[in-house]
């Protein structure tokens, strides 16, 4: 497959394992770019290991990103012409217990490759993907990209010093490199430790009996939920820009944790009070209690919309959990019988 217009680009993705990865290469092979991917596990688990046989022009290199020799060695080989970081330490609830490794990974791995680029080719254009929990507490909402921030995690506080590495070699190399700063986006592919992934699973289980309760933390933060499917598509549209800038990439909608768990099992006809249950520990110590994008500059500076809405990605999310379950079910049993 051709890229359009014939213009083929070579990209790296860090973290092409995860679920932004994979909804990111799917989009950049069908745009018939050449794309490489960082990932820490050889061989690949799901869902990256479907995008192989796809097709397409796609290369996996393992290895760690907080491993500066090993990036170098990768630039060098690979020659990319864009670069996506998008490898991150991603919960926000466990960078309380392991601030170390979450800064290692989501603010010094960005800095080593920002490094290579100015040292190796300052063309190469560089994509970070930052976070709405950079504006933790803050009190104004929606956010956009001229709020302060106010980060309240480990892990907030190292997405915001990448955006701060992003914006100072923008300004002082004159890199090309922007920052998404991207609400919670969710899709399928999001596992257990993500609310969204947790709340539909168990639901899942528990139509099948083969769980009865759903402990979870705190319901009353609000969060902006999207597709990821739609946020990938941000992130390719800001890249092929003139000029490099940060976009808020969100839904501009609002909901709490106890609403997305009272869609999902209204969906599936349960009443969720008889299954969920308070669990304290799952409490965070501290946590951005309301989180409300306003994305009108990538509305009118990229065209950018998102197209899938709350309702049809919770419902999305469900269908997918109860066929994940049933298929499991059904080849547990399988194994049992041979
Ligand atoms: C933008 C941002 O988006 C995500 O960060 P997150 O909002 O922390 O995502 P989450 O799905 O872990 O929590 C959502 C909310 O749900 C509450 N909550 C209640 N009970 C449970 C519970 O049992 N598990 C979890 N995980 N959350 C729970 C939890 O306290 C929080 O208020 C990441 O992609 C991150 O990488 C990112 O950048």
């Amino acid at each position: 497959m051709s890229a359009p217009g014939g213009q083929q680009v070579r990209v790296l993705i860090t973290g092409i394992g995860g679920q932004d990865g994979f909804y990111l290469s799917l989009a950049l092979l069908r745009r018939g770019h050449c794309v490489f991917g960082i990932h820490r596990h050889d061989p690949p688990g799901e869902p990256l290991a479907t995008l192989v046989p796809a097709g397409g022009d796609l290369q996996l290199l393992t290895g760690d990103v907080t491993d500066r020799a090993f990036l170098r060695r990768v630039v060098e080989e690979v020659a990319p012409e864009q670069i996506y970081n998008l490898a991150a330490q991603s919960r926000v609830g466990q960078s309380f217990a392991m601030a170390e490794r979450t800064f290692e990974v989501n603010a010094l791995a960005p800095l080593y490759l920002l490094e290579i680029i100015r040292e190796r080719n300052p063309r190469i254009r560089f994509f970070q993907a930052c976070s709405a929990e950079v504006f933790g507490e803050c009190p104004r909402s929606p956010q956009d990209e001229s709020t302060p921030f106010a980060p309240v995690s480990p892990y907030a506080i190292a997405k915001a010093s990448a955006y701060w590495l992003v914006n100072s070699y923008r300004r002082s190399s004159g890199l090309f490199a922007c920052s998404a700063i991207l609400y919670n986006h969710e899709s399928p592919l999001r596992d257990e430790s993500f609310l969204s992934g947790k709340v539909v699973r168990s639901l899942a289980r528990i139509l099948v009996g083969q769980q009865q309760t759903l402990a979870l933390g705190n319901l009353k933060a609000r969060r902006d939920w999207g597709f990821a499917g739609d946020y990938v598509e941000a992130m390719v549209a800001m890249m092929a820009q003139a000029e490099p800038e940060d976009y808020v990439i969100a839904s501009g909608e609002v909901h709490s944790v106890g609403e997305f768990v009272e869609e999902a099992f209204g969906y599936a006809r349960l009443d969720w009070r008889k299954h969920v249950v308070i669990d304290a520990q799952l409490l965070r110590v501290s946590e951005a209690h309301l989180l409300l994008g306003n994305a009108g500059r990538a509305r009118e500076r990229l065209g950018w919309q998102p197209r899938l809405g709350f309702q049809a990605l919770v419902r999305l999310m469900v269908d997918s959990a109860i066929e994940q379950v049933k298929a499991a079910t059904l080849s547990a049993a399988a194994s049992r019988e041979h």
